[in-house]
């Protein structure tokens, strides 16, 4: 080995030292969009990333979407789905098709990974233990449509009542690595399908977690000139989704992102997971990638 790579070699594990002292034990919500699950070469990097993360010390707990991968399957089956809010319209066909590719597919895929790189993955959907209990939302049209106020029917798209963190906190706390489908159980026993920047919001907050790392397939909070926002305050969040410069789907993920915060977790990071190993390098590394969001600045 050349000395000079053995040199930068040393110097990135030292830079990282200080941050696994100060991480041994903590837990860290992971969130993997379906837009970050791009590459195979990525998807392996993401998995090694969480079985490092474990090695280490930190007690990772991942969440994952999937809405591409939904959208894939619906379209071989020849149904197609309309979104309101950034949210699926859900009927019961298409919730099927949410079970078999989110609780399915995409989950043993992350598991598979996971576990091919060394480490002890456990694939649970919220209805396993029915640990994620969800409530049928009601969307007013009038948040959509100021002049009406009629209700639209979502189907079964829910939102998070309660979370039993007890079956999580206890795969967590030993060798495995929790991996977790987006999916509730309602009081009515039906399935709900819930955004899974939701989920992972309300599990970092009732672990009480270190951290929450959200990928997604942006370099992070973006300003109007297309720079990165490398960091933020919840107070900022509210002028930037106001004045525009926040929009799309990066609102319920950064109204989610506050949550946490306000629910006692210690910091947001919103990362992009088309970057090889964004997560260690957010994580143990001084500069970090993406944008990191605290309750107030430091
Ligand atoms: N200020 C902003 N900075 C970055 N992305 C933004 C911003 N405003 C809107 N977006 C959009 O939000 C998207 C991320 O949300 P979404 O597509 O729902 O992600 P995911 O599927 O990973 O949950 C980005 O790809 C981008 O198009
Ligand atoms: C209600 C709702 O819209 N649920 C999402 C669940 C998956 C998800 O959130 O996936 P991403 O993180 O990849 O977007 C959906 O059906 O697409």
């Amino acid at each position: 080995m050349q000395s000079s790579t053995a040199h930068q070699i040393a110097s990135v594990l030292t830079e990282a030292l200080p941050y696994i002292q100060r991480f041994k034990n903590k837990t860290v919500v992971v969130k993997y969009g379906g837009n970050a699950m791009v590459d195979e070469e990525l998807k392996h990097s993401f998995a090694r990333d969480i079985v490092l993360m474990k090695l280490v010390g930190l007690n990772p707990i991942v969440v994952h979407g999937g809405g591409p991968q939904i959208g894939q399957l619906l379209g071989r089956l020849g149904k197609t789905t309309g979104f309101v809010d950034g949210m699926r319209i859900t009927d019961s066909e298409t919730m099927d098709v949410v079970e078999m590719v989110l609780g399915g597919l995409v989950n043993k895929e992350i598991v598979t990974l996971i576990n091919r790189h060394g480490g002890k993955a456990i694939g649970l959907t919220g209805k396993d233990g029915d640990f994620i209990r969800a409530r049928k939302i009601h969307l007013k049209k009038s948040a959509v449509d100021a002049d009406a106020s009629e209700i639209i029917d979502l189907g079964h798209v829910g939102e998070v009542s309660s979370i039993d963190a007890s079956v999580v906190d206890m795969l967590g706390r030993s060798d495995f690595i929790p991996v977790i489908a987006p999916i509730g159980v309602g009081d009515d026993g039906y399935s709900y399908n819930i955004n899974a920047d939701l989920v992972a919001g309300k599990i970092a907050e009732v672990l009480k977690a270190e951290k929450l790392m959200l990928l997604t397939n942006t370099a992070g909070i973006l300003n109007k000139q297309g720079e990165l926002l490398t960091g933020l305050t919840v107070h900022d969040i509210d002028k930037l989704i106001a004045d525009g410069t926040i929009s799309g789907g990066m609102i319920p993920k950064t109204k989610c992102a506050v949550d946490a915060i306000n629910g006692g977790v210690n910091s947001v990071h919103i990362i992009d997971g088309r970057v090889e190993h964004a997560v260690l390098l957010e994580l143990f590394t001084d500069q970090g990638v993406g944008t990191l969001l605290l309750s107030r600045a430091r």
